[in-house]
């Protein structure tokens, strides 16, 4: 072997070698369970709002549509930065936490449903789909009872609710699992009368006889 070839293979070896330490010693601080868990935080984050704005221009136009159709407010920010500080608590802490494959899956199946049901319904309400709840009447405005608005009455906030529970299954976080219950339930529970409030001026008996047929669509509420 000349000269060039030992030096060549002594550089592949060490090259291996050191790639090997340096993936050793970032799984220490890096997991792969960190890693896999925080990019589909990452992936489902940035589809649903992505989603929600392209449907929104798709629904209303782009004269209608403006950043706040990506639905990301102070409240909503605190609550994905508080729920990312309990991950990185956690799994230096407690890190066989977040060994709960079953937990975790758990969650991203929730993640996927909660998005499937609530861009169902964003696609079958069409323009009734309004991200501001709407207090006038417009002659566009049509009462929605097909599809999935015929299993429930509020399949966007149902959607939302899974999915919004399901990030913290899927990170494996007990504190904001149940916080994020608690103010998405309490936030939809006075949000859906006020909303109806509207549907029943607009729509009269209709609206009546389509909600004592139909359910929220949110547990615990009527
Ligand atoms: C953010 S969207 C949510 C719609 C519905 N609550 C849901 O969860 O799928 C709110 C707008 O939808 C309208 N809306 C709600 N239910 C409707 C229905 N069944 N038919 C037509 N418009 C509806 C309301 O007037 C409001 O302006």
């Amino acid at each position: 072997m000349s000269f060039l070839q030992h030096l060549l293979s002594d550089l592949k070896i060490q090259f291996s070698v050191s790639m090997f330490y340096r993936s050793a010693s970032f799984s220490d601080i890096f997991s792969y369970t960190a890693y896999r868990q925080l990019s589909q935080m990452f992936l489902a984050i940035l589809f649903f709002h992505g989603s929600e704005y392209i449907l929104a221009l798709a629904s209303h136009g782009r004269s209608n549509v403006t950043l706040n159709s990506l639905l990301i407010s102070k409240n909503y920010l605190f609550a994905m930065i508080f729920s990312l500080l309990e991950y990185f608590i956690e799994i230096a802490l407690v890190p066989g936490l977040k060994e709960l494959w079953w937990v975790s899956n758990l969650g991203l199946g929730m993640v996927i449903i909660g998005e499937i049901i609530r861009k169902t319904a964003i696609i079958t309400a069409g323009q009734a789909f309004t991200h501001l709840i709407r207090i006038r009447h417009e002659d566009h405005h049509k009462l929605i009872t097909n599809g999935i608005y015929g299993f429930v009455r509020h399949p966007g906030y149902c959607g939302f609710f899974i999915w919004s529970v399901g990030t913290q299954i899927m990170l494996c976080n007990p504190v904001s699992t149940i916080a994020f219950v608690v103010v998405v339930w309490r936030f939809f529970a006075q949000r859906i009368p006020y909303e109806e409030y509207f549907l029943r001026q607009f729509f009269g008996s209709q609206y009546v006889e389509y909600a004592q047929r139909v359910p929220s669509g949110v547990p615990f509420v009527s």
